[in-house]
Parts: structure tokens; sequence; C-alpha cells
């Protein structure tokens, strides 16, 4: 149903989103101050921080007592009360940040290509909180799937699995698992370890190799919609490779076909991507046969799901 009511939405969302992405918002946590002290520290133009602010102001973020701005109950509750219901956190960054690349879509319908995108610490921090946001709600249920009849201690690689959304849960049932993810992803959750965690970190591109086995689960969770066909085949194959004989293979996507949200999560990986899609459960079956699984199953969690296979 066509639903563009509220003109003003994505508005309130990328003023505050800004304010959180350059730090206003983190240092009003810490101690109100007034503009000056605002500009100042944050190397900021004036002019624009008072309209900015004002606008925060107007929509409940801030309020302003004398000339001290305080941040509202209600933005300490959706940026730092993680016990809060609607506590968001960092994510409000990751979702300012795909948006900018979502207002070049006129240019990507010509040219086929996502915009320029670069990456600094603030936007590492904002993306691991978008993916951990949902993780929450269902890996209880996912990690049954993915861990059902496996040997005691099951050997497992989170490929993709830098945030520890899923590395986390399976480890706390049992699993030894290695997470292989890009440096500067590892570089940062490294740190977040806890004494005793059965995790280990690789760094290195699963589109250049994959970390060598044997393991019992190979868990592909959220990546193959980054990627088009030839990667996902050629990491399918890989990750056979890397699985002991009987070992399985997990995927946890948006399956176009089966999640009513697949077909719009697609073009937010048009445009934030260089081949990613989502895709159906035909195509995941045809790709994981031709790379030598088989016993391929679509399991439904929420509104996505997950598809196993066994190493034949
Ligand atoms: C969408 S997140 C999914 C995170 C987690 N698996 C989950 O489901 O919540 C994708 C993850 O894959 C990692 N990633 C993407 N391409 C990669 C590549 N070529 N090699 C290694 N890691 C990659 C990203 O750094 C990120 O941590």
């Amino acid at each position: 149903m066509p639903n563009l009511k509220n003109l003003m939405a994505p508005q309130e969302m990328l003023v505050a989103g800004a304010a959180l992405k350059t730090g206003i918002f983190d240092f009003l946590y810490e101690k109100p101050a007034t503009l000056e002290e605002l500009a100042q520290a944050l190397s900021m133009d004036f002019r624009a921080l008072w309209t900015v602010t004002e606008a925060l102001i107007a929509l409940g973020y801030l309020t302003k007592d004398q000339e001290q701005m305080t941040l509202t109950s209600e933005a300490k509750d959706l940026f730092y009360n993680t016990h809060s219901e609607n506590y968001i956190g960092y994510s409000l960054i990751h979702t300012f940040n795909v948006t900018k690349s979502w207002t070049q879509l006129p240019e990507t319908l010509k040219t086929g290509k996502p915009p320029e995108r670069l990456r600094d610490q603030q936007d590492i921090k904002g993306f691991m909180a978008a993916m951990g946001k949902y993780a929450g709600q269902i890996s209880h249920e996912l990690v049954k799937i993915c861990l059902a009849d496996l040997p005691e201690k099951p050997r497992v690689l989170d490929l993709g699995g830098g945030p520890l959304n899923y590395a986390r849960p399976m480890a706390r049932a049992g699993a030894m698992v290695t997470v292989q993810d890009v440096p500067e992803v590892c570089a940062v959750m490294q740190k977040t370890l806890l004494p005793g965690e059965n995790i280990v970190f690789v760094p290195g591109d699963f589109t250049e190799g994959v970390v060598k086995g044997p393991f019992d689960l190979a868990f592909l969770g959220n990546i193959c919609h980054i990627y088009g066909e030839k990667e996902n085949c050629t990491l399918f194959h890989r990750v056979h490779g890397s699985l002991g004989s009987g070992g399985r293979i997990a995927i946890f996507d948006l399956v176009r076909g089966a999640s009513p949200r697949a077909e719009l999560f697609a073009v937010n990986m048009l445009v934030n991507t260089q081949t990613g899609g989502t895709w159906t459960f035909e195509q995941y079956s045809r790709w994981l046969e031709q790379a030598g699984f088989g016993n391929v199953t679509m399991h439904q969690v929420q509104d996505r799901q997950i598809i196993t296979a066994e190493r034949n």
C-alpha cells in the first residue's frame, strides 16, 4: 500500500542522525553545555550549530534553560539507555549513512553503480549497533536451528560474524567459534571479547579465501545479500572445502519470495554495494547444489529465513 504521508520523517531522522554522528548528543550526554561551548569543543560553525540545535529543541531531543542545553529524557532513552524499550543507540548512524546512498538512487538507476562511501570509526560503531539491534530477538531460535544435531562442542566458522551477534550465543551454547571478518571490524570487536569466551577472530576478506577447517558448521549471517551470484557461488565452493564430512552450511538472510522485506531491502543493497541484492530460494538451492551441498532446507525465523544444507 503506498504510504508517503509523513514527508517530514526523513528530515527528523537526518537532523537527529547528524547530531549523533558528529558527537553533539554524546557531548550533551556527558554534561549540559552552551552553544559556544559546544561549537568550540566540536569545531563547528556557530550559525549551523544554532540552526540544528534549535530544530532539535523543537523536535524534543534537547531542552534549553537559560543558555544551557541538555538532552531530554526521551533522547537519553533513545540513544543511551540500553534498558529502554525505545533504545536504538548508535544504529541511527547506520540508518543515516545508508540513507545518503538512497538519495543517489536516480544516479544509480543510470549507472548501475552505488555512490562512493567512506567509513570512519563512528560509522563502524553505528554499523555494529545496527546489526545487533535485531539479533537479540531471534538468536535463541537461530542457534537452535543452526546447531541442531551437530557434534558436542561443534567447530563453527562465522563468516562476516564480526559484530558477534550470533557468535556469542553460539559460543554460549558450547560451540568453538572462529569469526572471519575484515581487519578493521576485527580490530574493533576483538577488544569486546569477554574473558573465557570461546571465540577466535581471523581477519581476512572471504571473497579472497576462507579459513581452513575442518568445521562442523559455516554460518553466513546477512552476508549473501552483500554480493551477487558470482561471489556467492565462489564462497559456497570455498565453504564446502572448509567443512568436515557431514558439515553444514547455514545462510541467514532475507530470501526473495519468502520475506516480505526482501524487495525493498534489495534497493538498499543496490545503492550500497557493487553486486548485492536479495536472492530466491531457487537461486540459493542451485548455487548450493553446484558447490556440492545436498538436503537444502529453508526455515522461517520471523521475517527472515535460514537456509541449511549438508556437505555431500
Ligand atoms: C551485514 S553484516 C552481518 C553481521 C552478522 N553476520 C549478522 O548477521 O548480524 C556483514 C558483515 O560481513 C562483513 N563482511 C562483508 N564483506 C566481507 C568480506 N568480503 N570479507 C570478510 N568480511 C566481510 C562485514 O564487515 C560485516 O561485519
